[in-house]
Protein backbone atom coordinates (compact mmCIF):
# COMPACT_ATOMS: atom_id res chain seq x y z
CA UNK A 1 0.00 0.00 0.00
CA UNK A 2 1.66 3.39 -0.70
CA UNK A 3 1.56 6.25 2.28
CA UNK A 4 0.93 9.45 0.92
CA UNK A 5 1.16 11.88 4.01
CA UNK A 6 2.00 15.34 1.95
CA UNK A 7 -1.18 17.09 1.15
CA UNK A 8 -0.92 17.84 -2.49
CA UNK A 9 -2.62 20.99 -3.64
CA UNK A 10 -4.88 19.25 -6.49
CA UNK A 11 -5.43 22.93 -8.50
CA UNK A 12 -1.72 22.62 -9.22
CA UNK A 13 -1.43 19.20 -10.36
CA UNK A 14 -1.04 19.05 -14.03
CA UNK A 15 -4.37 18.50 -16.37
CA UNK A 16 -2.92 16.23 -18.92
CA UNK A 17 -1.41 12.41 -18.32
CA UNK A 18 -0.33 10.47 -21.25
CA UNK A 19 0.22 6.75 -19.45
CA UNK A 20 -2.64 4.11 -19.56
CA UNK A 21 -4.65 4.04 -16.04
CA UNK A 22 -6.05 0.62 -16.59
CA UNK A 23 -7.60 1.18 -13.02
CA UNK A 24 -10.24 3.42 -11.42
CA UNK A 25 -12.25 3.46 -7.98
CA UNK A 26 -15.45 5.63 -8.60
CA UNK A 27 -15.79 7.30 -4.63
CA UNK A 28 -19.35 7.60 -3.48
CA UNK A 29 -20.82 9.15 -0.23
CA UNK A 30 -18.19 9.50 2.55
CA UNK A 31 -15.38 8.62 -0.41
CA UNK A 32 -14.16 11.94 -2.05
CA UNK A 33 -10.29 10.84 -2.49
CA UNK A 34 -8.00 8.59 -2.02
CA UNK A 35 -5.80 10.15 0.81
CA UNK A 36 -2.95 6.63 0.78
CA UNK A 37 -2.00 7.54 -2.84
CA UNK A 38 -0.08 10.16 -4.77
CA UNK A 39 -2.15 12.39 -7.09
CA UNK A 40 0.41 13.08 -9.93
CA UNK A 41 -2.49 14.98 -12.31
CA UNK A 42 -6.18 15.61 -12.58
CA UNK A 43 -7.85 16.07 -15.74
CA UNK A 44 -11.45 17.74 -16.79
CA UNK A 45 -12.21 15.15 -19.61
CA UNK A 46 -15.33 16.24 -21.92
CA UNK A 47 -16.90 13.44 -23.60
CA UNK A 48 -20.15 13.30 -26.26
CA UNK A 49 -21.92 12.96 -23.27
CA UNK A 50 -20.87 16.12 -21.48
CA UNK A 51 -18.33 16.16 -18.33
CA UNK A 52 -17.92 14.05 -16.00
CA UNK A 53 -19.36 14.32 -11.67
CA UNK A 54 -15.76 16.05 -11.16
CA UNK A 55 -11.99 16.57 -12.48
CA UNK A 56 -10.62 12.45 -12.42
CA UNK A 57 -7.80 12.31 -10.56
CA UNK A 58 -4.73 9.90 -11.56
CA UNK A 59 -2.49 8.90 -8.93
CA UNK A 60 0.27 6.65 -8.51
CA UNK A 61 0.94 3.59 -6.61
CA UNK A 62 4.66 2.76 -5.05
CA UNK A 63 4.70 0.25 -7.80
CA UNK A 64 4.39 3.08 -10.85
CA UNK A 65 0.75 1.74 -11.09
CA UNK A 66 -1.60 4.52 -11.85
CA UNK A 67 -5.15 4.92 -10.72
CA UNK A 68 -8.39 7.36 -11.61
CA UNK A 69 -10.18 8.42 -9.17
CA UNK A 70 -13.99 10.08 -9.66
CA UNK A 71 -16.17 11.36 -6.88
CA UNK A 72 -19.70 10.07 -8.21
CA UNK A 73 -21.81 13.18 -6.55
CA UNK A 74 -19.27 15.69 -7.47
CA UNK A 75 -15.92 16.70 -5.51
CA UNK A 76 -18.32 18.63 -2.90
CA UNK A 77 -21.57 16.62 -3.34
CA UNK A 78 -23.49 18.35 -4.90
CA UNK A 79 -25.06 16.07 -7.42
CA UNK A 80 -28.34 14.20 -6.41
CA UNK A 81 -28.30 10.74 -7.48
CA UNK A 82 -30.60 10.69 -10.46
CA UNK A 83 -28.18 13.76 -11.78
CA UNK A 84 -25.45 12.20 -11.64
CA UNK A 85 -23.90 12.56 -15.10
CA UNK A 86 -23.14 8.39 -15.84
CA UNK A 87 -22.82 8.20 -19.15
CA UNK A 88 -20.13 10.78 -18.82
CA UNK A 89 -18.21 9.63 -15.81
CA UNK A 90 -18.20 5.90 -17.79
CA UNK A 91 -16.83 7.23 -21.20
CA UNK A 92 -14.40 9.66 -19.83
CA UNK A 93 -13.14 6.55 -17.74
CA UNK A 94 -13.08 4.40 -20.80
CA UNK A 95 -11.55 7.17 -22.98
CA UNK A 96 -8.49 7.40 -20.30
CA UNK A 97 -7.87 3.69 -21.01
CA UNK A 98 -9.79 2.32 -17.72
CA UNK A 99 -10.55 -1.64 -17.62
CA UNK A 100 -11.60 -2.32 -14.43
CA UNK A 101 -13.82 0.07 -12.03
CA UNK A 102 -14.43 -0.69 -8.08
CA UNK A 103 -17.64 1.61 -7.22
CA UNK A 104 -17.70 2.49 -3.17
CA UNK A 105 -21.48 2.96 -2.18
CA UNK A 106 -23.60 3.62 0.96
CA UNK A 107 -26.22 1.34 1.24
CA UNK A 108 -29.21 0.44 3.36
CA UNK A 109 -29.57 -2.88 5.19
CA UNK A 110 -32.27 -5.29 4.32
CA UNK A 111 -31.15 -7.93 6.14
CA UNK A 112 -30.73 -8.22 10.05
CA UNK A 113 -27.75 -9.81 9.51
CA UNK A 114 -26.00 -6.91 7.72
CA UNK A 115 -25.43 -5.02 10.20
CA UNK A 116 -24.01 -1.14 10.02
CA UNK A 117 -20.60 -0.40 8.91
CA UNK A 118 -20.77 -3.95 7.13
CA UNK A 119 -19.24 -4.27 3.56
CA UNK A 120 -21.27 -6.45 1.21
CA UNK A 121 -19.99 -7.75 -1.89
CA UNK A 122 -23.20 -7.64 -4.45
CA UNK A 123 -23.94 -10.17 -7.49
CA UNK A 124 -27.19 -9.28 -8.44
CA UNK A 125 -29.31 -6.05 -8.74
CA UNK A 126 -32.80 -5.03 -8.94
CA UNK A 127 -34.05 -1.64 -10.65
CA UNK A 128 -36.41 0.22 -8.82
CA UNK A 129 -35.24 3.46 -10.51
CA UNK A 130 -37.91 5.73 -12.52
CA UNK A 131 -36.60 5.67 -16.38
CA UNK A 132 -35.53 9.35 -15.97
CA UNK A 133 -31.47 8.58 -15.64
CA UNK A 134 -30.19 8.28 -19.42
CA UNK A 135 -29.29 4.29 -18.92
CA UNK A 136 -27.42 3.72 -22.61
CA UNK A 137 -25.24 4.70 -24.92
CA UNK A 138 -26.73 3.75 -27.62
CA UNK A 139 -29.70 6.01 -29.46
CA UNK A 140 -32.34 6.09 -31.94
CA UNK A 141 -30.46 5.20 -35.36
CA UNK A 142 -27.88 2.95 -33.58
CA UNK A 143 -29.22 -0.06 -31.88
CA UNK A 144 -27.58 -2.57 -29.66
CA UNK A 145 -28.22 -4.52 -26.53
CA UNK A 146 -25.70 -5.95 -24.26
CA UNK A 147 -25.34 -8.90 -21.96
CA UNK A 148 -26.49 -7.73 -18.52
CA UNK A 149 -27.07 -11.65 -16.55
CA UNK A 150 -24.28 -10.98 -14.32
CA UNK A 151 -24.36 -7.69 -13.96
CA UNK A 152 -21.27 -7.50 -11.76
CA UNK A 153 -17.97 -8.42 -13.17
CA UNK A 154 -17.27 -12.25 -12.20
CA UNK A 155 -13.90 -12.26 -12.10
CA UNK A 156 -13.06 -8.80 -10.47
CA UNK A 157 -15.91 -10.11 -8.19
CA UNK A 158 -13.68 -13.29 -7.52
CA UNK A 159 -10.21 -11.16 -6.76
CA UNK A 160 -12.35 -8.55 -4.61
CA UNK A 161 -14.10 -10.62 -2.38
CA UNK A 162 -10.99 -12.60 -2.14
CA UNK A 163 -8.44 -9.95 -1.12
CA UNK A 164 -10.69 -8.03 1.46
CA UNK A 165 -10.74 -10.49 4.02
CA UNK A 166 -6.39 -10.10 4.19
CA UNK A 167 -6.85 -7.65 5.82
CA UNK A 168 -7.73 -8.73 8.53
CA UNK A 169 -10.22 -6.24 9.72
CA UNK A 170 -13.32 -7.89 8.35
CA UNK A 171 -13.37 -11.36 9.69
CA UNK A 172 -16.60 -12.85 9.18
CA UNK A 173 -17.19 -13.26 12.84
CA UNK A 174 -20.20 -10.81 14.34
CA UNK A 175 -19.83 -8.69 17.35
CA UNK A 176 -21.23 -5.08 17.53
CA UNK A 177 -17.74 -3.51 17.03
CA UNK A 178 -16.52 -5.99 13.79
CA UNK A 179 -17.56 -5.02 10.48
CA UNK A 180 -18.47 -8.29 7.98
CA UNK A 181 -17.54 -8.69 4.87
CA UNK A 182 -20.88 -10.26 3.37
CA UNK A 183 -19.79 -12.30 0.06
CA UNK A 184 -21.75 -14.84 -2.02
CA UNK A 185 -18.49 -16.97 -2.20
CA UNK A 186 -17.49 -17.04 1.61
CA UNK A 187 -20.19 -16.03 3.75
CA UNK A 188 -23.46 -16.48 1.82
CA UNK A 189 -23.56 -19.87 1.04
CA UNK A 190 -23.16 -19.41 -2.73
CA UNK A 191 -26.65 -17.69 -2.69
CA UNK A 192 -27.02 -14.11 -4.67
CA UNK A 193 -26.62 -10.51 -2.73
CA UNK A 194 -28.89 -8.44 -4.42
CA UNK A 195 -28.76 -4.42 -4.50
CA UNK A 196 -32.26 -2.73 -5.03
CA UNK A 197 -31.44 0.63 -6.79
CA UNK A 198 -34.19 3.08 -6.24
CA UNK A 199 -34.63 6.51 -7.77
CA UNK A 200 -34.81 8.69 -4.38
CA UNK A 201 -33.68 10.80 -3.63
CA UNK A 202 -36.07 9.90 -0.15
CA UNK A 203 -35.36 7.23 1.57
CA UNK A 204 -37.79 4.20 0.76
CA UNK A 205 -41.23 3.91 2.87
CA UNK A 206 -41.78 1.03 5.21
CA UNK A 207 -44.34 -0.95 2.88
CA UNK A 208 -41.24 -0.58 -0.14
CA UNK A 209 -38.72 -1.37 2.24
CA UNK A 210 -40.81 -4.60 3.23
CA UNK A 211 -41.53 -5.14 -0.72
CA UNK A 212 -37.68 -5.38 -1.09
CA UNK A 213 -37.29 -7.64 1.40
CA UNK A 214 -39.56 -9.94 0.13
CA UNK A 215 -38.04 -9.98 -3.46
CA UNK A 216 -34.79 -11.09 -2.05
CA UNK A 217 -32.61 -7.95 -1.71
CA UNK A 218 -30.11 -7.96 0.75
CA UNK A 219 -29.03 -4.01 0.40
CA UNK A 220 -30.60 -0.91 -1.10
CA UNK A 221 -29.06 2.26 -2.81
CA UNK A 222 -29.32 5.46 -4.99
CA UNK A 223 -26.31 4.46 -7.41
CA UNK A 224 -25.86 1.24 -8.98
CA UNK A 225 -28.22 1.96 -12.26
CA UNK A 226 -27.30 3.06 -14.66
CA UNK A 227 -23.15 3.12 -13.88
CA UNK A 228 -23.44 -1.19 -13.61
CA UNK A 229 -25.24 -0.83 -17.24
CA UNK A 230 -23.23 1.69 -19.15
CA UNK A 231 -19.92 -0.12 -17.50
CA UNK A 232 -21.10 -3.44 -19.53
CA UNK A 233 -21.66 -1.14 -22.42
CA UNK A 234 -18.36 0.32 -22.73
CA UNK A 235 -16.85 -3.49 -21.97
CA UNK A 236 -15.30 -2.35 -18.62
CA UNK A 237 -15.11 -4.66 -15.46
CA UNK A 238 -17.03 -3.69 -12.97
CA UNK A 239 -18.02 -4.37 -9.23
CA UNK A 240 -19.64 -2.14 -6.71
CA UNK A 241 -18.45 -2.52 -2.83
CA UNK A 242 -21.43 -1.36 -0.13
CA UNK A 243 -20.91 -0.24 3.03
CA UNK A 244 -24.02 -0.72 5.29
CA UNK A 245 -24.94 2.28 6.62
CA UNK A 246 -28.42 2.38 8.35
CA UNK A 247 -31.63 -0.52 8.06
CA UNK A 248 -33.21 1.43 5.96
CA UNK A 249 -37.03 1.40 7.32
CA UNK A 250 -38.40 -2.13 6.95
CA UNK A 251 -36.87 -2.62 10.68
CA UNK A 252 -39.50 -1.21 13.27
CA UNK A 253 -36.78 -1.92 16.12
CA UNK A 254 -34.41 0.79 14.47
CA UNK A 255 -35.09 4.54 13.79
CA UNK A 256 -36.01 4.88 10.06
CA UNK A 257 -32.68 5.87 8.39
CA UNK A 258 -31.62 9.57 8.21
CA UNK A 259 -28.67 11.51 6.39
CA UNK A 260 -27.80 11.88 9.54
CA UNK A 261 -27.71 7.72 10.19
CA UNK A 262 -25.98 7.12 7.19
CA UNK A 263 -22.96 10.57 7.33
CA UNK A 264 -22.49 9.04 10.96
CA UNK A 265 -21.45 5.71 10.02
CA UNK A 266 -19.48 6.32 7.37
CA UNK A 267 -17.80 8.56 9.37
CA UNK A 268 -16.82 6.14 12.01
CA UNK A 269 -15.72 4.03 9.39
CA UNK A 270 -14.50 5.84 6.84
CA UNK A 271 -10.77 3.92 7.86
CA UNK A 272 -11.95 0.78 6.94
CA UNK A 273 -13.37 1.95 3.10
CA UNK A 274 -10.15 3.78 2.53
CA UNK A 275 -7.67 0.81 3.78
CA UNK A 276 -10.23 -1.68 1.75
CA UNK A 277 -9.69 1.04 -1.06
CA UNK A 278 -5.93 0.86 -0.52
CA UNK A 279 -5.67 -2.52 -0.71
CA UNK A 280 -7.88 -3.24 -3.82
CA UNK A 281 -6.13 -0.73 -5.97
CA UNK A 282 -2.87 -2.86 -4.87
CA UNK A 283 -4.08 -6.09 -5.76
CA UNK A 284 -6.07 -5.31 -9.27
CA UNK A 285 -3.33 -2.81 -10.62
CA UNK A 286 -1.03 -5.98 -10.47
CA UNK A 287 -3.53 -8.19 -11.81
CA UNK A 288 -4.17 -5.91 -14.84
CA UNK A 289 -0.04 -5.44 -15.03
CA UNK A 290 0.39 -9.22 -15.25
CA UNK A 291 -2.97 -10.35 -16.41
CA UNK A 292 -2.79 -13.64 -14.82
CA UNK A 293 -6.86 -13.53 -14.20
CA UNK A 294 -7.09 -12.23 -17.66
CA UNK A 295 -9.56 -9.62 -16.22
CA UNK A 296 -11.68 -7.87 -18.96
CA UNK A 297 -10.68 -9.84 -21.56
CA UNK A 298 -13.99 -11.50 -22.01
CA UNK A 299 -15.65 -8.44 -22.20
CA UNK A 300 -13.20 -7.15 -25.21
CA UNK A 301 -15.26 -7.12 -28.20
CA UNK A 302 -18.25 -7.89 -27.02
CA UNK A 303 -19.97 -4.54 -27.99
CA UNK A 304 -19.22 -5.25 -31.71
CA UNK A 305 -21.58 -8.51 -32.03
CA UNK A 306 -24.29 -6.85 -30.19
CA UNK A 307 -25.69 -3.86 -32.39
CA UNK A 308 -28.58 -4.67 -34.27
CA UNK A 309 -28.31 -1.54 -36.75
CA UNK A 310 -26.49 -2.21 -40.15
CA UNK A 311 -23.26 0.04 -39.45
CA UNK A 312 -23.99 0.88 -43.64
CA UNK A 313 -27.22 2.75 -42.63
CA UNK A 314 -25.65 4.85 -39.30
CA UNK A 315 -26.06 8.55 -39.89
CA UNK A 316 -21.55 9.89 -39.62
CA UNK A 317 -22.02 11.73 -36.15
CA UNK A 318 -23.39 9.04 -34.88
CA UNK A 319 -20.75 6.22 -35.84
CA UNK A 320 -18.43 9.08 -34.60
CA UNK A 321 -19.48 9.58 -31.41
CA UNK A 322 -19.50 5.69 -30.60
CA UNK A 323 -15.97 5.69 -32.24
CA UNK A 324 -15.26 7.63 -28.98
CA UNK A 325 -15.86 4.19 -26.69
CA UNK A 326 -15.23 1.72 -29.27
CA UNK A 327 -12.39 3.37 -32.19
CA UNK A 328 -12.20 0.80 -35.31
CA UNK A 329 -15.15 -1.31 -34.36
CA UNK A 330 -17.88 0.00 -37.08
CA UNK A 331 -16.43 1.98 -40.73
CA UNK A 332 -17.11 5.27 -40.52
CA UNK A 333 -19.06 6.05 -44.07
C1 LIG B 1 -26.52 10.05 1.62
S1 LIG B 1 -27.53 8.66 1.71
C2 LIG B 1 -28.13 8.29 0.07
C3 LIG B 1 -27.07 8.25 -0.99
O1 LIG B 1 -26.00 7.41 -0.50
C4 LIG B 1 -25.67 6.52 -1.53
O2 LIG B 1 -24.76 7.19 -2.39
P1 LIG B 1 -23.48 6.47 -2.97
O3 LIG B 1 -23.96 5.20 -3.60
O4 LIG B 1 -22.90 7.39 -3.98
O5 LIG B 1 -22.56 6.21 -1.80
C5 LIG B 1 -27.01 6.23 -2.17
O6 LIG B 1 -26.90 5.57 -3.40
C6 LIG B 1 -27.63 7.58 -2.24
O7 LIG B 1 -27.22 8.27 -3.40
N1 LIG C 1 -31.54 3.27 3.20
C1 LIG C 1 -31.00 3.69 2.06
N2 LIG C 1 -31.74 3.73 0.93
C2 LIG C 1 -31.18 4.14 -0.24
N3 LIG C 1 -29.91 4.56 -0.34
C3 LIG C 1 -29.15 4.55 0.75
N4 LIG C 1 -27.87 4.88 0.96
C4 LIG C 1 -27.59 4.68 2.26
N5 LIG C 1 -28.66 4.21 2.93
C5 LIG C 1 -29.66 4.12 2.00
Amino acid sequence: MSVHREKVELSSLPHTFDGPVPLAIIGGTGLYDLPNLKPIARLTVSTPWGFPSAPITISQTEKGDHVAFLARHGSHHDLLPSDVPSRANIAALKKIGVKAIIAFSAVGSLQQEIKPRDFVVPTQIIDRTKGIRPATFFEKGFVAHAMFGEPFDLKLNKIVTDAIPLLGFLEGFDTDATPVLHSKEHTNKGEDLTVVCMEGPQFSTRAESRIYRSWGGSVINMSVLPEAKLAREAEIAYQMICMSTDYDSWNESEEPVTVETVVGNLKANSANATRVAATLVDVISEELRTGAAGLSKDLEGTMKYAVSTSPHGVKKELLEKMHYLFPGYWPLN
